[in-house]
């Protein structure tokens, strides 16, 4: 189990550097099948697709991960349609990655593992 699981987002409002890439690949190590990238403004973000049978299963999984994020008070962007949903996690304050990203990450894949 990801120690990741055991702690919580903090709030973030700016004023701390985000993870050189160095640390990105320390913690990148703690979540499964997370691909990390940057887009064309050079911030980095988590990006994760899951596959379902059908649109409803992708749509009650959307609905579990805007809990737990609503719990965090940490967000992703979410797209998702039949049989898939697509999660992007960066820290938007910062503009960048943060542990806040790997343990939103960690907690979203913890849905599926119960
Ligand atoms: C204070 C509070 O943590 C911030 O407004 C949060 C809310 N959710 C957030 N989610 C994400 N992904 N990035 C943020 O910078 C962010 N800011």
């Amino acid at each position: 189990m990801s120690d990741l699981l055991n702690k919580k987002c903090v709030p973030c409002e700016g004023g701390i550097l985000p993870f050189d890439i160095s640390e990105i690949h320390k913690y990148q190590k703690k979540v499964d099948g997370w691909d990390v990238k940057e887009n064309e403004e050079k911030i980095y973000f988590l990006e994760k697709k899951f596959k379902f049978e059908n649109f409803v299963k992708s749509q009650n999984f959307v609905n579990k991960v805007g809990e737990i994020s609503e719990e965090e008070g940490h967000h992703p962007d979410i797209s998702f349609g039949w049989g898939y949903v697509v999660i992007i996690i960066t820290t938007h304050a910062i503009e960048g990655l943060s542990e806040n990203d790997f343990i939103l990450a960690a907690k979203i894949d913890q849905i599926l593992n119960v």
